[in-house]
Parts: structure tokens; sequence; C-alpha cells
């Protein structure tokens, strides 16, 4: 069973998959690590459902385009359904790792899921904007502003990471993670 969970959230271009990356890499000397995310298991399932391959729904076309926006839809079904449904999925994917990364928590009901699952670090990826939109960001209506990508703006997480790009800092904020996990799972 899992024994830890990080839980990463943090607005788009923050840098939530870089760190999950740089973090797994580190936290492998010491724990079996999974790095899993919420939407990448919906994704799976509705590619699943309707006999998709898997990176085609993540490209453009017009076609794409309609999966995505009845995807979207289908997975808030779920999600009414069973508010917990994706992120089990996630961390199911493999039951026999000791920590299991999640890398896009975006709903309180996320953290909320994994906070009763089992012991759970919550972490915040800062980045400033200008440096966020220099990694590509551009704000769109319906998807910056929706509460996929607000709802834990508010959220007290365990730890927030500076992630604007000074990399000394970076490392010296994940050696800080990489002790609070080891505490965790040796408690
Ligand atoms: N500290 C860093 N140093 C160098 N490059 C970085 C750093 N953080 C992020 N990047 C780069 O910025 C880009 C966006 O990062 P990443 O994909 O991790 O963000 P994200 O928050 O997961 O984005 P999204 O929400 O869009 O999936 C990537 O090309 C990544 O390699």
């Amino acid at each position: 069973m899992v024994k830890l969970i990080v839980a990463i959230s943090g607005k788009r271009k923050s840098g939530k998959d870089f760190v999950a990356k740089r973090l797994a890499e580190k936290l492998r000397q010491v724990a079996t690590v999974h790095l899993a995310g919420v939407s990448h298991s919906l994704k799976q399932e509705y590619a699943q459902i309707h006999d998709l391959n898997y990176d085609e729904l993540l490209t453009d076309g017009p076609e794409k385009e309609q999966h995505r926006r009845d995807m979207i839809e289908w997975g808030e079904q779920k999600r009414k359904q069973d508010a917990g449904y994706f992120c089990r999925k996630a961390v199911s994917a493999d039951p026999n790792c000791d920590i299991c990364i999640i890398t896009d928590c975006r709903r309180t009901t996320d953290m909320e899921f994994f906070k009763n699952y089992c012991k759970t670090l919550a972490v915040r990826i800062d980045a400033d904007l200008e440096v966020r939109k220099s990694r590509g960001y551009i704000f769109f209506y319906g998807i910056d502003d929706a509460e996929s990508e607000c709802g834990l703006d508010d959220y007290k997480h365990d730890f927030v990471l500076q992630n604007n790009g000074d990399d000394a800092f970076l490392e010296k904020q994940m050696g800080e993670i990489f002790d609070i996990c080891k505490t965790l799972l040796s408690n």
C-alpha cells in the first residue's frame, strides 16, 4: 500500500511536471516512487471507452477538440457521482510503491481525497507570471478562470515551492521536501 502521497498543485506552466520529475529522482534514492496524474487517469479511461489513442487526445484538430469537450463533460459527471473517482484511479495505478507523486491536483476535493487516503504532503508550485509566460503560458478565458485552474489558489498547502528558475534555490527547497518525506515515511 502507498505510504505517502506528495500532492502537487500549481498554475499552468508553474513547473509542476518538471518539479515532480526532479523530486521523484531524488526520492528514488530512499523509496520506490510512482508518478501519476489525476487528469491522466481521466484521459486514459475516456480513451479506452471510446477506443481512442490516448496520445491523439492531446493533439490539436477539430475532431479532437470535440472529444476534449465531451471528455470534460464526462469527467464532470463522473466527479458528481464520486468526487474522488479519478484520484483513486491515479493513486491505485501502482499500489505497491512507497510514495505516489500526483502531479496535477486542481480541486479541494482532490486534496481531501488524498488526505483521507493516506499520509499526504500538499505541495504548491509557485512561479511569477512573467516566468510562466516565458515557459509558454497564455491566458485563456474559460480555462484560466475556471475552478479546475483556481480551485486551490487559497488552499493551505504544507509546502510552497518557488520555481522561478533559480536552480540552486530549487535544489535547496527540494532538499527540504526530501527531508520532510523521509520523516513522514519513517513515522
Ligand atoms: N526550474 C525550471 N528550470 C528549467 N525549466 C523549467 C523549470 N520549471 C519548468 N521548466 C520548463 O517550463 C515548461 C513548463 O513546465 P511544466 O510542464 O513542468 O509545467 P506545468 O505546471 O506542469 O504545466 P501545465 O500545467 O501546462 O501542464 C517545461 O518546458 C519545463 O521544462
